[in-house]
């Protein structure tokens, strides 16, 4: 039979960022706590006989991607750059199913990006260390490296400085996207004001359920909202939403926008959140899932 390889590639969650500087080049430098959800998109790969890299699109989001096989999707970039660092002849046969909103804070692209490397290194049988894969990756993005890695993870510098936290407690969460993509790009540009200082999340520190992390969580913010906001206002809505729902610890926008996170206790509440939230707004993207388990 056929091989056919399945990568998740989980969406992911700034559960804050701070902006701590501006590099020379542009690039900012920040701190971010970053976990996955347990929903995403999926890669699926099989063997090309003939030698070539394909890509077909599938899935609820796949028409928001402009041309869907273009060598500038992330997921083909991220296949070829694979082939020419590690000399590799063999080609694939790749499926992106696009569930995840485009363009939207939660890292779909880069997702997608990470689990193509982790997938094609099975396919084509590359034994990468991940310090092998690191520079590869931040050449794809600045949010593929902490992709790649997956787990809860303290992210520094512009997105290579990588620091494994102990396993958050459980919690479930409802995403929300207003159905607009925004430029990451233009919202760091749009950002201005002084710098949040840099290192104020305490590394050591263990909680004991959602209640104390989301307390924790409450002390930091996400650096972008503002600029974010002031090219969407919608996000205000998003967040007024979440925040209304039964049972919210804490309503956050993930990444550079649109998409915001609500932290509830257990699953119930999250779906009833979502159901809610989902009936009165029938145009937005609303998914309730959980924090992914770093073996998931
Ligand atoms: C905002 C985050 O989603 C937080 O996780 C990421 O930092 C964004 O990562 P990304 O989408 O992979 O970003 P890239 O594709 O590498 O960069 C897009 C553009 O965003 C800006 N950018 C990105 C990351 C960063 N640390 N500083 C920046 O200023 C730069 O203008 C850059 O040209
Ligand atoms: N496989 C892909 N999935 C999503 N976007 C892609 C993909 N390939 C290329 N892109 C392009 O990348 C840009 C960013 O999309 P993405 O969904 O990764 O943004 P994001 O969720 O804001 O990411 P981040 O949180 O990392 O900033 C879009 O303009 C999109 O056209």
């Amino acid at each position: 039979m056929e091989t056919q390889l399945i990568e998740p590639a989980q969406a992911k969650i700034n559960l804050f960022l701070h902006v701590t500087g501006k590099r020379d080049d542009g690039y900012h430098t920040l701190d971010s706590l970053v976990c996955f959800a347990t929903c995403g998109d999926v890669i699926r790969a099989r063997p090309a006989d003939d030698g070539t890299l394909t890509l077909a699109v599938t899935g609820p989001m796949a028409a928001h991607l402009e041309d869907a096989s273009a060598k500038d999707n992330l997921v083909m970039r991220a296949a070829t750059l694979l082939r020419e660092r590690f000399g590799i002849a063999q080609g694939a046969e790749l499926i992106l199913e696009k569930n995840l909103p485009v363009a939207s804070g939660i890292g779909g692209g880069s997702a997608d990006a990470a689990a193509t490397l982790r997938v094609l290194c099975k396919l084509w049988g590359i034994k990468a260390r991940p310090a092998d894969l690191a520079p590869l990756a931040l050449d794809l993005g600045a949010d593929v490296p902490v992709c790649l890695d997956g787990g809860t993870v303290l992210m520094q510098g512009i997105g290579e400085k990588l620091t494994p936290l102990a396993p958050l407690p459980g919690f479930s969460m409802v995403l929300v996207n207003p159905g607009k993509a925004v430029s990451t790009p233009a919202i760091f540009a749009a950002r201005d004001g002084d710098f949040t200082d840099a290192n104020l999340w305490p590394t050591d520190q263990g909680f004991a359920d959602i209640t104390t992390l989301a307390d924790a969580l409450r002390d930091c913010r996400n650096d972008l909202t503002l600029p974010a906001v002031t090219l969407l206002p919608e996000i205000c809505d998003v967040l007024d939403a979440l925040a209304r729902a039964d049972g919210c610890l804490l309503a956050r926008m993930s990444g550079s926008g649109a998409t915001c996170f609500g932290l509830y206790p257990d699953a119930q509440m999250a779906a009833n959140a979502a159901t809610a939230i989902a009936t009165t707004n029938p145009d937005w993207w609303v998914k309730d899932c959980k924090i992914a388990s770093p073996a998931a």
